[in-house]
């Protein structure tokens, strides 16, 4: 099966209404158009972003919370998400669960939540340095995607993001071999626990310092089937990764 390329770019809380113009004008042309694009915008700037972007490219939030409306104060929902413009939702990035300490079973409820709302869903997962030196991957990413794989009856709208937190923002990327890996195994195991068809057809994205030097190796790798993008996502340099399969 081909799986459709998809380069997710996380702004995550960077740019202002000059700079995100910038950006947006860049991604209005040339572009690969075999690519699905994405991009999280941080959630002041979404309907701005969704105005100057072409329809092509699929906008997304960086976070949401796991209920449509309510006491919640300076939390969004998918409905607001959706009724603003945005398509897509990236839940459980490592920040998030680092920084705001969101919880595996927290995620998984904003994911069942985002997707009975009708949001796509780029789901984050990945290990530390501490938990990949003492060669617990696998255990760390195996336990995040179950969590996942409990929270998804439909897979359709699901993109899986491997970011190993090492390889963010360090300009340490993970070697395609690494990277690739680690993609098999997730696929292996998703075979194994959800069923064949859902291995063959969901994307998995790499992400973790990524750049336009870097990521034609890595786009060339079976199981890479896209990446999540942070810091060259806001320079021109995205467009390159978007075409890192052209
Ligand atoms: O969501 C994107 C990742 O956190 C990667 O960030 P980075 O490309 O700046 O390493």
């Amino acid at each position: 099966m081909v799986r459709k390329f998809c380069v997710g770019g996380n702004w995550k809380m960077n740019g202002d209404k000059a700079t995100i113009t910038e950006i947006c004008k860049n991604l209005s042309s040339g572009l690969d158009s075999n690519a699905e694009v994405v991009v999280g915008v941080p959630a002041p700037y979404l309907q701005f972003a969704r105005t100057l972007l072409p329809a092509s490219i699929g906008v997304a939030g960086q976070n949401c919370y796991k209920v449509a409306k309510g006491a919640f104060t300076g939390e969004i929902s998918p409905a607001m998400l959706k009724d603003i413009g945005a398509d897509w939702v990236i839940i459980g990035h490592s920040e998030r669960r680092t920084i705001f300490k969101e919880t595996d079973d927290l995620i998984a409820e904003k994911v069942t939540h985002a997707l009975a709302e009708g949001l796509k869903v780029i789901a984050c997962i990945g290990e530390t340095l501490e938990e990949r030196e003492a060669g617990q991957t696998e255990t760390v990413v195996f336990r995040q995607t179950k969590a996942l794989a409990g929270a998804i009856k439909d897979w359709t709208n699901v993109v899986i993001a491997y970011e190993p937190v090492w390889a963010i923002g360090t300009g340490k990327t993970a070697t395609p071999e690494q990277a690739q890996e680690v993609h098999q195994s997730l696929r292996k195991w998703i075979s194994e626990n959800v069923s064949g068809s859902v291995a063959e057809s969901v994307r998995i994205q790499y992400g973790g310092s990524v750049t336009a030097a870097n990521c034609r190796e890595l786009a060339s790798k079976p199981d890479i089937d896209g990446f999540l993008v942070g810091g060259a996502s806001l320079k021109p340099e995205f467009k390159d990764i978007v075409n890192a399969r052209q």
